[in-house]
């Protein structure tokens, strides 16, 4: 038998035991392996310690390769030895606790060290850096004593530090030397909705700060900033990047840069020395994400395996902020370079941003935040290279829900070869996924991920993952039950039932009660949470104004720059000139940037800054025109009869009493209205939620209708004949649509769904149109005007306050 060949690894890390374990696939018998770790423990899953210090997962269960599986394998594991010295020549390596080891292959996987920013009294206790299990530990055994931390550096280590450490109990501030969060991986869009969101959960924030020392006697205390301001702190975790892990290397003379250089098959300068992982620089680039990391493991496991193979090229990356609540992804060349193109979506309302960069005809970035299910679809096209021409509009409104499984983006899944990676956090292949489904029986992601680790880690492939499933496990996939965000395996209906059947009454409540996979819930669910249960409860339920979004919680529409948006009441779209003549002097009080008509037959003030927000309402003395919410916006009438030859009723009346009925009306989604005199339609009621069309001798009542992006015109629910039915129907039909329809779905999606014969049987009955209008009317008695509220109650003006950093607005108020 042909004598094992000595390989010694030094380092025990993720990319380094990835390798590995390929190349024990493909040639078990080659090699005699020793490995040096300087950390105490086997190979474990680093990224998931932000799990760990947030609570979500325990020490033992990020434990990648356990210690029989060293045994299993015959490998030497010296465990706790940091290898201090190589001898090239004599080809060996030697441990700072006396081992030596002789090698015929060597292999660098040292990873990277944490960047110690060199500040006066950064070795006091108390001051550590966020990389290993150790830290981990650090800053849970410090939260149970110490209060204050503070988190230098607002990238994804820092925010995932700050979000564990809130999690532990602590208040939290995290300094950043840059104007705005995350700038390596966002734009400053993103990054401020970011902000506010993470605001939102407790995270403060301190911008453009250079810490200058850390004082305090044997202990950090407080940290002094160069602008001489301070911040008490007992815990400081530095979190401003990595350093390839080089020392040894350069000591050994191997070429080194920033990382110890290598070529496609990651061959260091001397033969039979490679380098992967973090500490390797290839092409000019040293990663510190581990899906390149893996696809350097492939390459160099093949080549040690003697099987032939491409060279690595190289990797497109991309990244998702693992912080429960929040979804930011970015991949790719996110910012616009000369020649590029840059195409946005930015949807206030649902707090949602898509931002795609396109070079030529190819995707090369994308940033996206408040909905990041497309991440993986655009991601795929980024590493392909393909051409999107022709999809852009598709790419940046959305892939269709079943895009992934069929269509364009199905395609792609299908198309996949097997050893593709799916997850990148995990490395698991698209094969590995196969045989969980095929020869496991796994049939939903859950079980995916208790068999292959597939998005236990950061979520970023649970799309592909769920797209998988549908192809491979058929029929048994579909009745995988998909809840309403990944915080839950529940569907609204079982939620609704269940905080009815338990009287269930807070938000915290149920996610603590249904047992939530995250402790706080996320920006998905907490919104829905708080609608059903104002809907379940209109009596007892206090709303939640943490668990709204943003343009709810302030009352106005944010813009692009930050600044917002005030829409006042104008029923029915019928003004008069004293009406005008104070909206004209609000504005030129207030130097209003610019003043617009709404499609809605509405005025909108533009550019206000959110401090100006309650000094705006009070000098308007109007109610708002809740154009932010999901609420009624706008009842848009034609002027009928009034004046209209050809009207046949009183669209304009009509309409005014409509919008008085259901003003600040709390629905699942907005809700347009209009009015048209006849069918002439000038009011465009057939493209509304309800639709209100004049005929001779009554009304067509028409449900339903949408003109937004995917544009649906109404379907026809009834004819009436007088205005107090149309008050009764229409009553009737929100009121059924609110206690029925999933949180954000609009009706035409919701009348889609359900079927419209469902509906006009549930409302066909005199009784139980009464009961529909008797409980939305008691919903709507309950109602004030939130501007009002806001500008009579000190503690509420408040929170229209700047906060710390906060860089509102750059133009107007
Ligand atoms: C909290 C946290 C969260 C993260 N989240 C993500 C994420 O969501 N997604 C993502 O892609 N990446 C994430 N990363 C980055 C990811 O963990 C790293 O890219 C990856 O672990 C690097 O693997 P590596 O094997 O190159 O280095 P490491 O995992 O650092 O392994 C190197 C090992 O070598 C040992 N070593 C070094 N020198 C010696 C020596 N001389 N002798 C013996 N042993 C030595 C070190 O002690 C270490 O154990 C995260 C990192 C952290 C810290
Ligand atoms: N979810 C994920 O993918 C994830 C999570 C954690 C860590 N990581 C990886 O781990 C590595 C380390 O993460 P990181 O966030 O430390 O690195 P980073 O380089 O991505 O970010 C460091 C941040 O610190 C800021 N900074 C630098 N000097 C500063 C100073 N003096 N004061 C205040 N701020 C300062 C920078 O502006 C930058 O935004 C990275 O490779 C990262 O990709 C990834
Ligand atoms: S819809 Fe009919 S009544 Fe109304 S403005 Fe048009 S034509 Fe006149
Ligand atoms: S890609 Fe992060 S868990 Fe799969």
């Amino acid at each position: 038998m042909k004598e094992r060949q000595r390989l010694v690894m030094v380092g025990n890390g993720m990319a380094g035991l990835r390798m590995l374990e390929h190349l024990l696939k493909l040639a078990p018998e080659r090699y005699e392996i020793t490995i040096f770790g300087a950390e105490p423990h086997p190979n474990y899953n680093r990224i998931m310690l932000s799990s760990v210090l947030a609570g979500g997962a325990d020490m033992n269960e990020i434990i990648l390769n356990d210690l029989n599986w060293y045994e299993e394998h015959q490998i030497t594991l010296h465990r706790g030895h940091t290898v201090n010295r190589i001898d090239t020549a004599g080809k060996k390596v030697v441990s700072d606790q006396g081992v030596e080891a002789a090698y015929d292959v060597l292999v660098f996987a040292t990873g990277s060290n944490p960047f110690m920013l060199p500040l006066p009294g950064a070795d006091k206790e108390g001051v550590i850096a966020f990389r290993s299990i150790q830290d981990c530990e650090t800053m849970i055994e410090a939260s149970k004593t110490y209060r204050k931390a503070a988190v230098i550096g607002g990238g994804l280590l820092g925010l995932e530090a700050a979000r564990g450490l809130l999690n532990l109990g602590m208040e939290v501030s995290v300094v950043h030397i840059h104007p705005y969060l995350m700038e390596r991986q966002l734009d400053e869009t993103a990054s401020r909705m970011l902000q506010r969101e993470l605001e939102q959960q407790g995270m403060k924030f301190l911008f453009s700060k250079h810490s200058e020392a850390i004082l305090g006697r044997g202990r950090a205390k407080t940290l002094a900033f160069t602008d001489g301001e301070r911040l008490d702190a007992d815990l400081v975790v530095m979190a401003v990047g990595i350093r390839p892990n080089v020392e040894l290397a350069k000591h050994a003379g191997l070429q080194v840069n920033r990382g110890i250089v290598v070529n496609d098959y990651m061959e260091t300068s001397v033969p039979g020395i490679y380098a992967l992982g973090e500490c390797a620089e290839h092409r000019g680039i040293a990663y510190g994400l581990v899906a390149p990391l893996y696809e350097q493991g492939a390459v160099l496991a093949k080549r040690l395996a003697g099987v032939n193979t491409e060279g690595y090229a190289g990797s497109v990356t991309s990244t998702k902020l693992k912080v429960s609540g929040v979804d930011v992804f970015s991949a790719g060349s996110f910012k616009e370079q000369d020649g590029s193109r840059v195409l946005r979506y930015q949807d206030e309302l649902e707090g949602t941003y898509k931002k795609l960069v396109i070079q030529g005809d190819r995707l090369v970035g994308a940033v996206l935040f408040g909905d990041t299910s497309d991440g993986a679809e655009l991601f795929s096209l980024m590493k392909k290279g393909e051409s999107i021409q022709g999809r852009e509009k598709e790419l940046l409104l959305g892939v269709p829900a079943d895009a992934l499984s069929k269509g364009t983006g199905g395609g792609r899944l299908e198309a996949m070869p097997e050893d593709e990676i799916v997850c990148g956090c995990n490395g698991v292949s698209k094969g590995t996924i196969m045989q969980a489904i095929h020869e496991k029986g796994c049939t939903s992601v859950s079980q995916i991920k208790a068999c292959t680790k597939a998005s236990g880690s950061c979520g970023g492939c649970k799309p592909e993952v769920e797209g998988l499933l549908q192809i491979y496990a058929g029929e048994a996939a579909v009745s995988v039950k998909e809840g309403i965000c990944s915080c839950t395996p529940m569907n609204r209906d079982e939620i609704v039932a269940e905080i009815k059947r338990m009287r269930l009454m807070t938000v915290k409540e149920v996610i603590h009660v249904l047992g939530w996979e995250t402790e706080e819930g996320c920006t998905k669910c907490r919104p829905a949470l708080n609608y059903y249960l104002g809907m379940l409860w209109p009596d007892e339920y206090v709303d939640e104004k943490e668990s709204r979004i943003t343009n709810e919680r302030y009352h106005a529409n944010i813009q692009k720059d930050g600044t917002y948006s005030v829409v006042p009441r104008i029923y029915g779209g019928v003004t008069s000139p004293s009406e005008l003549k104070k909206i004209a002097e609000v504005a030129e009080q207030f130097e209003v940037p610019m003043v617009k008509f709404t499609g809605g037959q509405r005025l909108d003030l533009l550019g206000i800054k959110k401090e100006n927000l309650p000094k705006i309402w009070e000098a308007l003395d109007m109610p708002s025109g809740h154009a932010y919410g999901k609420t009624l916006r706008t009842v848009k009438t034609c002027v009928g009869n009034t004046f209209c030859r050809f009207g046949t009723q009183d669209a304009i009346g009509m309409g005014i009493r409509l919008e008085r009925e259901f003003e600040r009306l709390n629905a699942p989604a907005k809700v347009k209205l209009a009015v048209s005199g006849c069918p002439r339609n000038c009011a465009e009621a057939t493209i509304k939620d309800f639709g209100i069309v004049a005929i001779d001798g009554g009304w067509e009542l028409h449900v339903g209708g949408n003109g937004g992006v995917h544009v649906r015109a109404t379907d026809l629910l009834c004819v009436v004949k007088t205005e107090d039915e149309v008050v009764e129907w229409a009553s009737a039909f929100l009121q059924y649509y609110r206690e029925n329809a999933n949180w954000n779905e609009r009706t035409s999606t919701w009348v889609e769904r359900v079927g419209l014969d469902s509906i006009k049987q549930a409302l066909e009955s005199g009784e139980a149109r009464a009961a529909l209008q008797a409980r939305i009317r008691a919903v709507l008695d309950k109602t004030t005007d939130p501007w009002k509220q806001i500008v009579n109650e000190p503690e509420l003006r408040k929170n229209f306050e700047p906060l710390a950093g906060e860089e509102v607005g750059r133009t107007g108020l």
